[in-house]
This record gives C-alpha cells, sequence and structure tokens, in this order.
C-alpha cells in the first residue's frame, strides 16, 4: 500500500467556549483557553492520500493537484482568521481540535472522491495545534 502526502500550515485563533456554559464552567473546562479575545496557533495540516499508481503518469496522484485541492477548501478558508467567526462551515461549532479536524476530512474526503480515478481515495488527515497538541482522522 502506498501513501502520498503533502503538508500545510496556516496560522488562525480561536477560543474554546460553549455559550450555553456559564464563564466559570467554561474556564474550568478549557481554563486558558476560554479567553475572551481567544489566541493564535501556527497549525500544522499534513494530508494522505492512497490509490494506484497510474502506469502512464508514474504518478499516484499529481501533488500539485492535491495542494490545489486543500488550498481551495481548507487553507483559503482558515489562514490569518478566527475560526470562531470568520468559516462558514465551523459555524456554530467549538473549534477543538477534534471539531476542526472532522469538518476538514469531510470536506477533503468529498473533494477527492470527486476527483476519484486509480481508486484514489483520502488516507488520513493530521492536524497539529502545537508541537505537542495534535490529531490524526484516519477512514473508519
Ligand atoms: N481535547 C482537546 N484539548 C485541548 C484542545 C483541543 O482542541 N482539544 N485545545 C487546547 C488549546 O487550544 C491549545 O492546544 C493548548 O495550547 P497550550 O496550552 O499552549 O498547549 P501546549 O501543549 O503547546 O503547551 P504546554 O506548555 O505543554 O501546556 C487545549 N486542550
Amino acid at each position: 500500500m502506498l501513501i502520498l502526502k503533502h503538508n500545510f500550515s496556516f496560522c488562525a485563533s480561536h477560543r474554546l467556549f460553549n455559550p450555553t456554559f456559564s464563564d466559570d464552567k467554561n474556564k474550568e473546562i478549557y481554563g486558558k483557553c476560554a479567553g475572551k479575545n481567544g489566541h493564535g496557533h501556527n497549525y500544522k495540516l499534513e494530508v494522505a492520500i492512497t490509490g494506484q499508481v497510474d502506469p502512464e503518469t508514474s504518478m499516484l496522484f499529481n501533488l500539485q493537484d492535491l495542494s490545489d485541492i486543500v488550498y481551495e477548501n481548507i487553507i483559503n478558508d482558515v489562514d490569518h482568521k478566527h475560526l470562531n467567526f470568520d468559516v462558514l462551515w465551523l459555524e456554530g461549532k467549538i473549534p477543538t481540535i477534534e471539531i476542526f479536524i472532522e469538518e476538514i476530512w469531510k470536506r477533503l474526503d468529498k473533494s477527492i472522491v470527486s476527483k476519484q480515478k486509480n481508486k484514489l481515495e483520502l488516507y488520513s488527515v493530521t492536524l497539529w495545534e502545537t508541537e505537542t497538541n495534535f490529531a490524526t482522522r484516519l477512514r473508519n
């Protein structure tokens, strides 16, 4: 099995805050991440795809095309944005790494499947919020 990967980075701010909780409860659950004006992260994103290598092109998928898909569907929407206010597809959600990566997965899975050839499919998405806090979403 071959997995082809491309890495991306972007900057965004967010606030971990549940509007149905009191300020004290938000502070208790999210700690400093509940701060009124939010805080920023230098996010890193790894996108991995799998499929068969096309014998004519010797490529599983052109990495430039993968990069274009990720920019169009994710990076252009979130880079230098506040995730709680500026991103339509995160509206009404608490932008924890768990929720953020799931929404990224859904968008990329849809766009990669729609260009499917050679059994191409999204294999995994890994999102780093900090050097030490990160999550991986694998296909179920
Ligand atoms: N389950 C989750 N826990 C936490 C999330 C999350 O999205 N899901 N997010 C955060 C904060 O947004 C952020 O990641 C924490 O940053 P920081 O405290 O700076 O964390 P570091 O590990 O980089 O720094 P330490 O110095 O090691 O604390 C928190 N939790």
